[in-house]
């Protein structure tokens, strides 16, 4: 059987879940593990067989996955792309940055490859954007955290995230917008939106709850096709409330779809 030999980028929340799924992968090996300085000695410990590198390596990598953070984008995945290595993207939101997509876009032609973003912590991704090519009408999407997920973002300005004891709404606006501002929060709201009616029409609303435990995220999209509303109740990591459970997941099937003689 081949062996692909995967690079991953981050070894955070996600990473550390990622790497502990891939344990006992006979068909994905975790060769590198790409982070900062000050990264370096967690990924040893998560992964002692992986060289920890601050770079992708230029050789001996079959697919990279990225689980960083969105500088991570145009740092690491679009040189990877240029040299023609396949990318799997977790930090979808940070294509609200002008010309991301493009550049990603670019790089993955000139070294005939592609860049997977992929669905993370929200369902749906599928029924949206092949609702997209009957034509949509309109996309919502609402973003409910715990006030402590919302910690060290502009919804701390001019408000006590710990005193909360009813539902806020700290951001309405775009999905480019939102992805923007909450880099570590939104990036579901930049996957429905390309998925859908795109970054600058589809309504966001972000909300701290006091009231609720998850991350709970809803859709509700309306064009040609029909509609259809999804309300997902994610349970948080343990090492990153910001950040959903379903995410590792997410990213462990796309990668093991890579795989596999038969992808679903
Ligand atoms: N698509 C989705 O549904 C979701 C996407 N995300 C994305 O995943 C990212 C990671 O999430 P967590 O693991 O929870 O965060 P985390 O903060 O626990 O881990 C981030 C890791 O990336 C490393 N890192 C930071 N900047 C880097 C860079 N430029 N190059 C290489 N490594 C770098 C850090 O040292 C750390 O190991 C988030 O920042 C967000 O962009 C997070 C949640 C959901
Ligand atoms: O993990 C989640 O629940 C969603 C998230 O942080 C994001 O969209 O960036």
């Amino acid at each position: 059987m081949t062996v692909l030999r995967v690079a991953l980028i981050g070894c955070g929340a996600i990473g550390t879940s990622v790497l502990e799924l891939l344990k006992s992968d006979t068909a994905l090996a975790v060769v590198a593990i790409v982070v900062p300085e000050e990264g370096v000695a967690a990924a040893q410990k998560a992964a002692p067989g992986a060289q920890v590198a601050s770079r992708v390596p230029a050789s001996g990598i079959d697919l990279v996955v990225e689980t960083a953070g969105h500088a991570a984008i145009e740092e690491h995945v679009l040189p990877a792309l240029a040299r023609g290595t396949p990318c799997i993207v977790a930090s979808v939101g940070a294509l609200s940055a002008a010309g991301l997509a493009e550049k990603l876009e670019a790089a993955a032609v000139a070294g005939r490859t592609q860049v997977q973003l992929i669905a993370g912590a929200i369902g749906a991704i599928d029924a949206l954007a092949a609702a997209r090519i009957g034509g949509l009408d309109s996309v919502r999407y609402t973003g409910r955290k715990p006030p402590q997920a919302w910690k060290g973002t502009p919804a701390e300005q001019g408000r006590d995230l710990d005193a909360l004891t009813q539902e806020t709404v700290i951001f309405e606006g775009s999905a480019r917008e939102a992805a923007k501002l909450y880099p570590k929060n939104a990036n579901v709201a930049a996957t429905v939106s390309l998925a859908g009616l795109g970054l600058d029409k589809t309504l966001v609303r972000l909300i701290a709850d006091p009231a609720v435990a998850e991350n709970v995220h809803t859709v509700e999209a309306e064009g040609a096709f029909g509609s259809f509303a999804l309300t997902m109740r994610n349970k948080p990591l343990a090492a990153n409330p910001k950040t959903s459970a379903l995410t590792v997941y997410s990213a462990v099937r796309a990668l093991r779809n890579r795989a596999a003689a038969l992808a679903i």
